[in-house]
This record gives structure tokens, C-alpha cells and sequence, in this order.
């Protein structure tokens, strides 16, 4: 029997449904009527008669087009704003809100009684009545914030005061309201409960009817320029920042685009699982690209490290030791320095050829390069330079006519290439045959020297490779190595190692970032200005530097820094300094961050366990929803694998084997394979998740989630020492609902900091 509460509420959305229909209606013959003006606007282009006959017919013909460009932009427009309600509007058929809150606004005088309803888009009718507020309108912050009582909310106007009367919850589907409650709490942790509980997908899904207060935080943050998010895994870093990209685009409307929004992602296939959630909440897609696509698309002639070399090359010491150096802050300043005295001396060039000889020699570019005044900056310098060169181009056109090559060239010129040369046949006057061919020569050398040309104003006259080069080698005098426990020997073996791969068109992650740094100052670049706001997701896999040439890459934006300290599977020691580093790339008066310490991915079994492989202090609190404890199994793994499927199929789950690396995901996957088993096996970057059983090795699944995980190996050999306790913790975290662990014979050591009620053993 539904009481008087729910038939009261059913009956109003009723009316909103019908009100919806009807302005959906409208809105498809707002469309059709945009297309058929369109069609009937490009007619236009009959009217027009093009006449170039004088000065005042092509002037008239010109604003006729232009005026016509104007009204077919202007009908373009109209057809886009009503095909981008439509779309709004379908989007709210159905469950056009999922909350209502009751509220008297404490600022108005009047003190006037409110109700409003929130939704995925605002909705109103003719004369100004809301129907559905979008929840990212300032108003609906209270239904996150808090619970019932007086509450602060911020609007473009300042902050405002709001007292709670009311906050009822909707599950509606299909024009009927499931169940309705009302809940004393910010956001119920029933709907929390029930939205954590289903399956996991192949897409993320967006979380707007369940976002958390500290989450709302992070969403609607517009003073910051720098946001740092701490959270555990799972903890919804992801979920908030693309909620957060929504709310910008919303809040900055007709300010900002979705192109000028960038989110640099840990791989592609997290690229790909996160790409409905905007378009689900009616907003097109941020630019989204990973830090090695960035450096690819910068260094297109260079192979630049991938994530799969990079995680299996920097597991020794060395490695390590160098990573904390080359992505130091202060290697960044270093970069810098050696830039400026690169005013005075160190700049690399190379020799412009041309016919087998060095038409420039580089140590005559170097001439002019120096050649001007000490308080050029770099770039007024090198444009200096390409002004200086160009002229000795011009000038030293008629020696070069008088060469040999030319007169041979001409006199083997085909009569079609000769009537080019001597261009429009009414304009030829040439007094004598030698003028003829003296100005044949002139077109053949401007011709000939286009090449050269061209390289000047491409800058191509510089040697980037060299001047790298040089600046490793000059890092001793511009870096204390001590302080880095680095000693001038191994310095220098790393030097040789970067300039091999340099011979080779190769360059690691760490040196990439130095190079592209150390070009773009030598040249000038400042970045691109037009992105104004900027996400790093799993930021603790970046080094600072990475992160420092970032800001200095897109200067104009806001950054907000997203990661776990304790899943830094790649930069290791130094990811607990990034915090502080950032802080000092930024005012700190315009800093902030956040902890996010619940993590709903998991059961609270999964999460207790989990957490419990860490050995730092950093607080993890499971959200409050039941499950298995993880389980572990030693043995014959292949069976006992087969057997686990088994069960996770029973379940509805579906299930993610991790294995360490690509090559014993590839092994499992054959021995799989050969036993008839079907799953899809992921080791490249630009692959896609796929419903079913996938292997995928650990460095990829980051950022994703499936319902079952299996830890294949978790062995002594393969997670050997504390290195790797960040990769465990990792991947076990990808559970949401069962984890299973499994090896030949004894399990890794690093699991015996948990205690042996959190598992059970089978
Ligand atoms: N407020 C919320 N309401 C509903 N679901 C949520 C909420 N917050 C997080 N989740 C869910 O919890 C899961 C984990 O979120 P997310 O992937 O964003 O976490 P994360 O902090 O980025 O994790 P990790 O660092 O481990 O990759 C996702 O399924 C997400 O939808």
C-alpha cells in the first residue's frame, strides 16, 4: 500500500513526465523547423551574383557573402542549441530527478519556503518554473554537504545560507518511483550501499545521485590553483574529477570548452573505461591523453619509452637513484640555469648543407648567434639569428648564379620547365638572351636554395640532440650528485647510456621530459595557453619535474593532482616528496588538499585486507558493505585457477587475472587457452576492455576495477621485496567484490604483515 507521501510524489512526477513530454515535442519541431530554415538559408547562395567586373562589384560581392556566411552560422546555431536540448531532455524521460530537499533560504528577507528537485539537467517551462535543478547548480550543494539544519552554500554572488528542512531520495525508473526515503544523512548510505553493490562494467559509470561531501569538495573547488587529492585506492579520485570536469563545464559555460579541459590518464585502456561518464552526464569529452602519447606527439621522430619498458626497466637501484635526480626539482631549476648561460656559450648547431658542401657551417651560425647583444632573451636571439642567416641567403644569390651547376641546369632545362621559368608568356620582354638567362638563373638558384630557407625558419639549424647532450654533461657543475648518493662516475655512465639511446632515436620517460624542457626554452615555446584546466590522474607514478613541465607546458590552467601514495609503482621513493614539491610551484594561498580516506570500491573485507598489506600510516577506512574474506590457495595454480572461474561464473562475476608483466599474462593466457578456457588477454596500451574473463599485467590495470580479481603468482619470486609491496597493494585493490591469490608453492613474504583473520586459506 503506498502511504499518502509516495501518491503525493507520484503524482507530481507525473506531471513533470508530462510536461517533459510536451517539451520534447516542442523541442523536435524546433528542430525540424531549424533544419528547414537551414535547407532554405543555403538557397541564399543562388541569389548571389559573384562579379569581379570592378573595384565596387567585387566590394559588394564580398558583404553579400560575408552576410550570407553570418545567416547560415546564425541557422546552424539555432539547429545545434535545439538538437543539444533534445538530447537533455531524453536524458531526464524517464527519471527526471533523483532527490528532493525542502529548505528556507536564510539570506532572503522573506524567509520564504523552498522545494526543488535535482537532477542531471535543469528543466523549466515557459514562464520560468523549475521543475528539475541540475545538480551542479549552486542550490543542490546542500543535498551533498550535509544533513538537515542550517548549511552554507557558495554561489557565483558569494556564500549563502540555507536551512534544511527536507531530504527525500528517489529510485526512479521508467516514469515510477521505485521506493522513496528520507534520510537525515548528506547522501544515504543506503543508495550508497545499493550503488556500490552491482557489477563492474567495461565503462565507468557516473556517481552524481551518490557523491560524497569530501568528494563534493573537490567537484566544486574554483579558488585553487593547485588541488592535490590524497585518497586511498578506490576512493572515488577518479569518479570526483570527472564529476568535477562536468561541474567546470557547467559552471564556466560559454567561458570554456571541453577542448581546453585536459586529463593526463596512466594508460590508454583507462582512457577508454572512462570515457562514457561525461558524455552520460550531457557534456562532450575532455581531451584525454597519457604523459608518453604527449611526449610521442612532441617527439614524433624519437621512440620514446613505453609504460611497459619503463615498468620493467626501473626496478634496479640505479635506476632508481637516477629517477630521483632527473625528476627533481632541482633538476628542473638546472635545466633552467643552463638555458640562460646558454646566452652566453654551449648553444649546438649543425652545418646546413647544400649540393655536398656546408653552406653554413655551424660554427658560423654559432658566430651570428653570438653575435648579438648579451640581453637578448633565447628566443629574440634565435629569431635574431634566422633574420641574419635569411639575409646572408639573399645576398649570396648572384655568386651562386654565376656557378656552373646553373648554367648546366639550364641548358638541360626541357622546354615545358623553361616556359615555368619564364613565367606569364605577355610579360616576357628580356632585351637580350643573356638577361634571359640571367634571369632564368635567378629563379633556378631562389629554387635550389628554398630547402635552406625553409630550415632557417624551422630552426633546424640547431642541434637539440647535442645540446642535450651538453647539458648532462655540464649536471656536475650545476648539481651537487652527493646530495642524490650519485657519484661523477656514474653520472657519466648514465650520460653515454642517454646519448646511446639518442643515436639509436631513443629517449626514456625521465630524459623525455628533460629534453622537450630544455627545447622549448632554447626556442622561446611558452606553452600553450589555451587549456585552463588541467588533471593528472595517478599522479604518484610522475616525477616533479614531469609534473613541473607540465604546468610550464600549459601555463594558464588550474592543475588538479590526483593520486595514492601508496600505489606509486613507478617513481617509488620520491612520490612522497611530490606533495611538497608541487607546493612550491604554486602560491601556497592558492593550494589545497584534500584527503579522501573512505574507499567504497571494495567489501570491507577486501578493503580491511588490503589496507593491511600497507605498512605506511596513512588511514584507510572501508566503506561498510559485506563480502568474502580474500582467499588464498597454494598449489597446483592452474587448476586451482580453473576452479575459481568456475565460481566467479557462478556468481555473475566477471573476472581480471593479474599477472606481474605482459609476458606471464601472455603464458597464462596460452595455458588458458590450451585448456579451452576463453579470456581476452590485455598487454597493449591500445587495446580495449571487453565483457568476460580478462589477463591483464598489473602496470596496466591501474585505475580499473572488476568484480573478481585473481592474483596470479602472488609468489616470493615474482613479489619479491619491498619494492613491490606498492604493486600488491596495487593490484589487489582492483576487487570489488572477491579476491583470490594465488601461487605455485609459498606466497610472497610481503603478505605476512596482514593479520590471518582478515584471509582464509583453502
Ligand atoms: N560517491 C560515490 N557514489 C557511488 N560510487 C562511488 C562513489 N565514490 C566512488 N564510487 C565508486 O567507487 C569505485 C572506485 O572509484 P574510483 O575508481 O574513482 O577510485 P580511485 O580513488 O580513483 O581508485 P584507484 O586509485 O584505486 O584507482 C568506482 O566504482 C566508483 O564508481
Amino acid at each position: 500500500m503506498k502511504d499518502i507521501k509516495e501518491i503525493e510524489e507520484q503524482k507530481r512526477l507525473d506531471l513533470v513526465l508530462q510536461k517533459l513530454d510536451e517539451k520534447i515535442a516542442q523541442t523536435q519541431s524546433r528542430i525540424k523547423r531549424a533544419n528547414d530554415n537551414l535547407k532554405e538559408a543555403e538557397k541564399g547562395w543562388q541569389d548571389i551574383s559573384v562579379k569581379f567586373s570592378d573595384f565596387n562589384a567585387v566590394v559588394e560581392t564580398g558583404a553579400s557573402v560575408h552576410a550570407q556566411q553570418q545567416i547560415l552560422a546564425q541557422k546552424e546555431r539555432d539547429k545545434s542549441q535545439a538538437e543539444i536540448q533534445y538530447e537533455t531532455l531524453k536524458k531526464l524521460q524517464g527519471h527526471p530527478y533523483f532527490a528532493r530537499i525542502d529548505f528556507v533560504d536564510v539570506s532572503n528577507q522573506a524567509q520564504k519556503s523552498e522545494s526543488i528537485y535535482i537532477g542531471l539537467a535543469s528543466f523549466a517551462d515557459q514562464e520560468g518554473h523549475f521543475y528539475v535543478y541540475d545538480w551542479r547548480a549552486p542550490i543542490s550543494s546542500i543535498y551533498y554537504d550535509g544533513a538537515l539544519g542550517r548549511i552554507d552554500y557558495q554561489t557565483p554572488a558569494g556564500q549563502q545560507t540555507a536551512d534544511v528542512k527536507l531530504k527525500r531520495q528517489f529510485e526512479i525508473a521508467d516514469g515510477v518511483i521505485i521506493t522513496l526515503f528520507d534520510t537525515e544523512e548528506a547522501v544515504g548510505d543506503k543508495l550508497l550501499l545499493d550503488a556500490l553493490s552491482g557489477d563492474s562494467s567495461t565503462k565507468m559509470k557516473s556517481i552524481v545521485r551518490t557523491i560524497q561531501q569530501e568528494q563534493n569538495r573537490i567537484i566544486r573547488d574554483t579558488d585553487s590553483d593547485l588541488l592535490f587529492v590524497q585518497g586511498a585506492a578506490g576512493s572515488g579520485k577518479t569518479a570526483a574529477v570527472l564529476q568535477r570536469i562536468a561541474y567546470l563545464l557547467y559552471r564556466y559555460r560559454g567561458k570554456i570548452t571541453s577542448g581546453q579541459v585536459i586529463l593526463f590518464s596512466p594508460n590508454q585502456v583507462f582512457n577508454d573505461y572512462v570515457n562514457e561518464v561525461l558524455p552520460d552526464l550531457g557534456e562532450n569529452n575532455m581531451i584525454q591523453m597519457t604523459f608518453y602519447q604527449y611526449a610521442n606527439y612532441r617527439l614524433p621522430k624519437i621512440n620514446v619509452q613505453t609504460l611497459a619498458e619503463r615498468f620493467e626497466s626501473e626496478n634496479d637501484p640505479e635506476s632508481v637513484k637516477l629517477t630521483n635526480l632527473k625528476g627533481s626539482l632541482s633538476f628542473f631549476k638546472a635545466v633552467k640555469k643552463y638555458s640562460k648561460q646558454i646566452s652566453r656559450a654551449g648553444m649546438s648547431f649543425r652545418n646546413i648543407m647544400f649540393r655536398d658542401d656546408a653552406f653554413f657551417k655551424a660554427s658560423d651560425i654559432s658566430d651570428v648567434y653570438y653575435s648579438f647583444n648579451d640581453n637578448y632573451s633565447l628566443s629574440q636571439r634565435l629569431e635574431a639569428t634566422k633574420q641574419a642567416l635569411l639575409r646572408k641567403v639573399s645576398g649570396r644569390i648572384s655568386s651562386e648564379m654565376k656557378k656552373d651547376w646553373v648554367d648546366i641546369t639550364i641548358q638541360n632545362l626541357q622546354s615545358d620547365e623553361l616556359e615555368i621559368l619564364l613565367g606569364d608568356p605577355d610579360k616576357r620582354q628580356f632585351e637580350s638572351e643573356q638577361k634571359e638567362n640571367k634571369q632564368l638563373a635567378k629563379k633556378i638558384v631562389r629554387e635550389a636554395f628554398k630547402p635552406i630557407v625553409r630550415k632557417i625558419n624551422r630552426g633546424i639549424f640547431m642541434n637539440p640532440n647535442k645540446l642535450f647532450i651538453g647539458f648532462l654533461q655540464a649536471i656536475p657543475k650545476l648539481i651537487n650528485l652527493q646530495d642524490f648518493n650519485i657519484s661523477v662516475d656514474e653520472w657519466q655512465h648514465s650520460v653515454e647510456s642517454s646519448q646511446a639511446d639518442l643515436s639509436s632515436q631513443k629517449l626514456n620517460l625521465n630524459d623525455t621530459a628533460i629534453y622537450l624542457y630544455l627545447f622549448d626554452l632554447v626556442n622561446g615555446h611558452h606553452g600553450d595557453r589555451s587549456i585552463r584546466f588541467l588533471f593528472v590522474d595517478e599522479v604518484q607514478d610522475y616525477t616533479a619535474f614531469q609534473l613541473a613541465f607540465l604546468k610550464f607546458s600549459f601555463p594558464k590552467a588550474k592543475m588538479t593532482l590526483l593520486g595514492d601514495l601508496n600505489q606509486a609503482i613507478f617513481t617509488r621513493t620520491n612520490a612522497k616528496t611530490l606533495q611538497g614539491a608541487m607546493y612550491e610551484l604554486f602560491d601556497p594561498a592558492k593550494s589545497k588538499t584534500i584527503q579522501l580516506t573512505k574507499s567504497y570500491r571494495s567489501t570491507e573485507q577486501i578493503t580491511n585486507f588490503t589496507s593491511a598489506l600497507l605498512t605506511s600510516a596513512e588511514p584507510i577506512e572501508a566503506f561498510a558493505r559485506e563480502g568474502e574474506k580474500p582467499v588464498f590457495q597454494a598449489g597446483d595454480s592452474l587448476a586451482h585457477l580453473s576452479q575459481a572461474l568456475a565460481r566467479n561464473l557462478a556468481a555473475g562475476y566477471t573476472t581480471a587475472i593479474i599477472a606481474k608483466t605482459a609476458a606471464e599474462a601472455k603464458d597464462v593466457f596460452q595455458r588458458l587457452t590450451a585448456k579451452g578456457t576463453a579470456s581476452t588477454l590485455i598487454t597493449l596500451e591500445n587495446q580495449r576492455l571487453v565483457p568476460g574473463t580478462i589477463i591483464i599485467p598489473g602496470y596496466l590495470a591501474k585505475g580499473l576495477e572488476f568484480d573478481a580479481v585473481i592474483l596470479w603468482q602472488a609468489d616470493d619470486h615474482h613479489y619479491a621485496g619491498e619494492a613491490d609491496r606498492e604493486l600488491l597493494y596495487t593490484v589487489a585493490s582492483r576487487a570489488m567484490h572477491r579476491l583470490t591469490i594465488l601461487a605455485d608453492r609459498t606466497f610472497s613474504r610481503l603478505f605476512s604483515t596482514v593479520d590471518p583473520q582478515l584471509y582464509d586459506n583453502i
